[in-house]
């Protein structure tokens, strides 16, 4: 176990352990993520990408063009004014054309105006377009990299941290997106407005960015701090959602109702959502009150020069026009840069987040297919060797099963007996592969599961688990989970659902195999906990897989219908191998052989009647069952 990438890499929490990505350097170094956010907003749509970039550039240049022009309209009426060429009526006054050259510059600032109103908001609307593609792109890379995760990683708490904080990334990073082209088409304006003022008076920038640096570093800091205090409380704010859908959901609401928690759960609620408030108002407060300082201080440089400027115009050094563009040029110049700055300080802080996306993409799976993998014995002529067999949970202490040895051979019907907490359910998530073993080596047909290829080693083993889930789907889809290829084959679906007994619980349906199940959606019907059972189980008929495994999906099941579930799950289950798991012995006995387990480990072996004539511990539990019926 462990040494994974990413996996428990990152130092987490505020009990004690550092806080992560404090110093300029590694949140500097959080820049390495844009070039690939950036390939993969590429990769999302080419056409608009290539749109918004060309857009932006057009728009970029038109702020320097429009103060341009103005300063050329002001220069214009002033020397209008000067020649002192005024007509009494303004008819005359058109007519004589000396406002020819005024009118041609009115009407081009007018066209530059709205050219740059109409091209901002194709820009905003191609941004949004491109947002959302990449937002739902990511969303399902999301789940197919989540999807070739191990189950060992979902259990894990790290990674459920950082999947959290991954799937917040992709709607809140959207719009780093637009901040990102917004900064690159920012650049290109005060590049543009940086040439006008160069020509002018080239200090001025100078005294500019002097002037914008405290500002800078400021945001800078106070971004990461955010991240910080985001970083930090992540599972906290897992507990949070954890909350709010524990009191607020119809499942749990017939539970909660009777045990009176809602009191319990808000006064929990409130509690940790007001010391992630406190956290959050600390960063707030002190952003608020540096802020404010830094950027007086920026203002302050710009005043300054204004005063210079101002100075020079009286003095004969500058035009009228030359002051209106100067000081517009070098106001917006200022807003450009603090908005830059403050946006590159934002851009950072962003790419901290995208840290979570990316290195929730780089945790990899360990239990995979091998390179060439052997074919799926059809049919299976030995069966599964268990040799030696131990698992530990990670960051278990003990170990969960330990040193199994058997043999199930091909086309039984083995049963696993034992205590709660025995290991019976791990040991068939080992024979699933769901995990691999530790110690030791399970055999099918003489080779180990991992030189098997796990699609296909899946696809040929059926499981029910005791926690089975109850989808939100059609009770026709319910069984149709078993074998999703063959959700349209009808026939297939119900007589899976035939064989499993589901088909009297369908038959009940207002709406038959099209009824919706669960109570998530306005028309969806509830089942009782044994109706979902005969559901799941028909799941495993639905998968006709050689190894079938029913891990205690009966429990909710009636007597009478637990004893013709596994009676009928044996006659239909001819020439398939099954292990069953269940606490009942009426269905124990029906099985070819029984595992006891006890603490991890086969503590007897045999068929029923062997057992019993062993009179230990499996003839102890028979016996302590049976004289609860007497
Ligand atoms: N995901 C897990 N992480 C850590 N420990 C686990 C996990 N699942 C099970 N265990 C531990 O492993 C041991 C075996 O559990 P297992 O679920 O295999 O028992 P079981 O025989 O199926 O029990 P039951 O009859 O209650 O279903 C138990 O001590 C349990 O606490």
């Amino acid at each position: 176990m462990g040494g994974r990438v990413g996996r428990g890499a990152a130092p987490v929490g505020r009990h004690g352990e550092p806080p992560p990505a404090q110093s300029l350097r590694e949140r500097f170094a959080a820049l390495r993520n844009l070039p690939p956010f950036l390939k993969s907003i590429w990769q999302t749509s080419r056409l608009l990408s290539v749109s918004s970039i060309a857009l932006r550039l057009m728009r970029a240049l038109l702020p320097v063009a429009t103060l341009y022009v103005g300063k050329l309209i002001i220069d214009e009426v002033v020397r209008l004014l000067a020649a002192g060429n005024a007509h009494a009526d303004v008819g005359s006054w058109l007519a004589s054309g000396v406002l020819d050259h005024l009118w041609l510059l009115l009407a081009l600032e007018f066209a530059l105006a709205v050219g740059a109103d109409i091209l901002g908001r194709i820009v905003s609307m191609i941004d949004s377009l491109l947002s959302e593609l990449y937002a739902n792109s990511t969303s399902i890379k999301l789940m197919e990299h989540a999807a070739s995760l191990d189950l060992e990683d979902f259990e894990d708490a790290d990674l459920q941290d950082k999947l959290d904080r991954a799937r917040r990334q992709v709607s809140g990073r959207s719009s780093l997106l637009s901040q990102l082209l917004g900064q690159a088409q920012d650049m290109v304006t005060i590049a543009s407005f940086a040439v006008g003022l160069l020509v002018y008076a080239p200090w001025l920038i100078a005294l500019l960015l002097v002037a914008l640096v405290p500002a800078f570093m400021g945001e800078f800091h106070f971004n990461a701090q955010s991240y910080a205090v985001n970083y930090q409380w992540t599972p906290e704010r897992r507990e949070l959602d954890y909350l709010r859908q524990v009191g607020a959901s119809a499942q749990n609401a017939k539970e909660v109702k009777s045990f009176g928690l809602n009191a319990f759960l808000i006064e929990r609620y409130r509690v940790l959502s007001q010391s992630i408030y406190a956290a959050n108002r600390r960063v707030a407060l002190r952003r608020a009150g540096w802020g404010g300082l830094f950027t007086t201080i920026g203002t302050i440089g710009y005043y300054a020069a204004y005063v210079i400027i101002a100075y020079r115009t009286v003095s004969g050094d500058f035009s009228v026009g030359d002051l209106t563009f100067l000081s517009a040029s070098f106001r917006r110049l200022r807003n450009l840069l603090e908005s830059l700055l403050v946006g590159f300080s934002q851009v950072a802080g962003q790419a901290l987040y995208l840290d979570d996306l990316f290195s929730f993409f780089r945790i990899e799976p360990e239990i995979l297919s091998p390179p060439n993998p052997r074919p799926f014995p059809q049919p299976i002529r030995e069966g599964f060797v268990f040799e030696d067999v131990g698992f530990r949970y990670p960051e278990a202490e003990r170990w969960a099963v330990r040193h199994l040895s058997f043999t199930l051979r091909a086309g039984e019907v083995l049963a696993l007996v034992g205590e709660n907490g025995a290991g019976k359910t791990t040991l068939v998530k080992l024979l699933s592969r769901l995990y691999d073993p530790d110690e030791g080596r399970i055999l099918l047909d003489g080779h180990p599961l991992a030189q098997y290829d796990l699609e296909e080693l899946r696809l040929n083993i059926g499981v029910i688990f005791q926690d089975f889930v109850r989808y939100y789907l059609s009770a026709a889809d319910n069984v149709a989970v078993g074998r999703i290829d063959a959700r349209e084959d009808r026939a297939r679906v119900v007589e899976a659902a035939h064989r499993s007994m589901a088909d009297e619980v369908i038959g009940k349906l207002p709406r038959g195999y099209e009824q919706m199940l669960g109570k998530l959606f306005k028309s969806g019907v509830d089942l009782s906990g044994g109706e979902w059972q005969k559901i799941a189980i028909a799941r495993a008929y639905m998968r006709d897989a050689p190894l079938l495994i029913l891990d205690e999906p009966t429990a909710a099941l009636d007597a009478r219908s637990e004893f013709e579930v596994f009676q009928r799950f044996k006659e239909l289950s001819q020439g398939k191998t099954a292990v069953i798991i269940s606490h009942r012995f009426s269905t124990v006995r029906m099985a070819d052989r029984i595992i006891v387990l006890d603490g991890g480990r086969i503590e007897e072996i045999g068929s029923h009647d062997d057992l019993l004539a062993a009179n230990g511990h499996y003839a102890e539990l028979f016996e302590l069952q049976a004289a609860g019926y007497r």
